[in-house]
């Protein structure tokens, strides 16, 4: 049964908000009183459609129903989280989530995406203080996967729902059981911006260098590792205590200006707006958006390459997403005669070129990932390679006859053409919608990989190898098997 978001403030963050439980299939209903939050949660929809829905190779579930709402009391109506995005200011929120619990579900979530004030604050005055706790995001939050979950004083149960519901959606939840003003992260990014604005004002940096000092070196680092994890490995061998040894008299040394705060000035303020407009004017904050979600689209794909950190998630919920559904079924579950759908997904950001389509190398990767599947469907899953027993592509043509760009939902179709002893031969179709897009035709055989030499599969393998080979031999013949190009003379 579909669930309902209900979003109270629709701006940077709230619109974020709204996008994620949107785009993982969430009605999501809207309250904010500017009369162009349709159009600013319109903007950073747009944003996150072209980025998020690539990120997992395995489509999302159809978006949910989007609507606005006059009042707090008709957008909670129903719903099963309500997130509160309203301005940073105490009374503000109070005066939010009065109206909320005057009208919401006792067992709804309410979280709230403060920055920086403690769930004790925000529960203050409340009817039922128990239900509301922080739940702080990261901008885009479309994409970004942390969501800070504080919850002194809550009800547990509530708390398990809320950590459910967030790794649902493809978030993290780093539940903190002991507030502090700020969280973890904020305090941490507070402490990083108070000696970049240091570095501004006494003028021994710009702007451009402090931003060149962190996305030329540890911002890249700290993106897959952390901090911690980083510095043990630049303890060498010896590890951390190494480490600390080696640099922790430092933070004796006056490298830093510690907990003094640099007078925010009109002065300081010109400054670093001017530095910044220098730096970055040139572009439209819609065009860094873009830049921002392709950059953050490639790098969180790149771990997902290696199941690490970030990545790791995604692929952790794209597992998920298989159970119970023809992506993660097997052999058994398929019949014979029917062509076996092998991949359906969206386009990733990075998949296309300078021509503004998907790119020719990720048509073999889209391939290459379509026989991985029906490899695992027939039995040839992880745990069957680990015990020594793979398939390696002999030969592959493909053919490309319309194009397709980010953002589509590509479906692949796969025929087994042939499929005796050690050959494998498979036809893949891809498709948007009923349109062709392409094919894939790829000969494969059994490979001991101790010995690296062709060798019949496990029985198992065969049998449903064989299975589907006589099944789509009974099938109209598809067009193109066997094609080569032509030459013309
Ligand atoms: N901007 C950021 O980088 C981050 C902000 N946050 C937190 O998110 C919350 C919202 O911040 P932003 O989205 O940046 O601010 P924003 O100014 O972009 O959006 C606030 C929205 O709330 C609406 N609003 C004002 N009064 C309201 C009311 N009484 N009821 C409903 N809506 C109301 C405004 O019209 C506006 O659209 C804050 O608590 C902030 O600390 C959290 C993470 C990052
Ligand atoms: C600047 N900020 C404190 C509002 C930042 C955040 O809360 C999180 C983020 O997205 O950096």
């Amino acid at each position: 049964m579909s669930k309902t978001a209900a979003i109270i403030g629709g701006g940077v963050i709230g619109g974020g908000w709204a996008a994620r439980f949107l785009l993982n299939g969430w009605d999501v209903q809207v309250f904010d009183p500017d009369p162009q939050a349709e159009r600013k949660i319109g903007e950073v929809l747009a944003n996150a459609r072209r980025s998020l829905p690539g990120l997992t190779d395995v489509a999302l579930p159809p978006e949910g129903k989007l609507t606005y709402h006059a009042s707090i009391a008709e957008a909670v109506a129903g719903a099963d989280w309500i997130q509160e995005s309203v301005p940073e200011r105490l009374e503000i929120k109070h005066a939010t989530f009065a109206e909320v619990q005057a009208a919401c579900a006792p067992d709804a979530v309410i979280g709230s995406s403060t920055s920086g004030f403690k769930p004790s604050e925000l529960q203050q005055g409340a009817a039922r203080p128990e239900q509301i706790m922080v739940a702080h995001p990261f901008n885009p939050v479309y994409l970004l996967p942390l969501i800070e979950l504080v919850t002194t004083s809550a009800d547990e149960g509530l708390v398990e729902k809320a950590k459910e519901m967030l790794t649902s959606l493809g978030m993290y939840p780093l539940h903190l059981k002991k507030e502090i003003d700020a969280h973890v992260a904020d305090r941490f990014l507070e402490a990083v911006w108070r000696e970049a604005l240091w570095l501004v004002k006494d003028g021994i940096a710009t702007t451009e260098e402090i931003d060149n000092a962190i996305r030329y070196g540890f911002g890249i680092r700290w993106a897959q590792m952390g901090l911690f994890e980083t510095y043990r490995v630049a303890g060498g061998e010896a590890g951390m205590k190494h480490f600390m040894a080696q640099f922790g008299p430092a933070l004796k040394w006056p490298w830093t200006k510690l907990m003094d705060v640099p007078d925010f000035t009109d002065e300081l303020v010109d400054l670093i707006a001017g530095q910044s407009d220098e730096q970055s004017g040139a572009y439209s904050i819609r065009e860094l958006e873009r830049a921002r979600d392709n950059n953050l689209v490639t790098m969180m794909r790149g771990l997902k390459a290696e199941n690490w950190g970030a990545g790791a998630l995604l692929n952790a919920q794209e597992r998920e997403m298989r159970v119970g559904t023809v992506h993660g079924a097997v052999a058994a579950d398929l019949p014979a005669d029917a062509l076996v759908e092998t991949a359906y997904r969206t386009v990733p950001l990075d998949w296309t070129d300078y021509n503004g389509h998907m790119t020719e190398s990720r048509y073999l990767q889209a391939f290459a990932d379509a026989t991985d599947r029906f490899m695992a469907i027939i039995g040839c899953d992880a745990e069957y390679i680990s015990s020594g027993g793979s398939y390696f592509t002999a030969e592959t043509h493909i053919r490309h006859i319309d194009e397709v760009h980010a953002g589509a939902l590509i479906t692949i179709r796969t025929r087994v053409i042939m499929g005796e002893g050690k050959k494998m031969h498979l036809f893949h179709e891809m498709y948007e919608g009923e349109r062709l897009l392409a094919t894939g035709e790829h000969f494969l055989l059994h490979v001991s990989l101790e010995t690296r030499k062709p060798t019949p599969p496990a029985a198992h393998i065969e049998e449903a190898l064989v299975r589907f080979a006589k099944g789509h031999a009974a099938l109209p013949q598809a067009e193109g098997v066997g094609r080569a190009i032509g030459a013309p003379r």
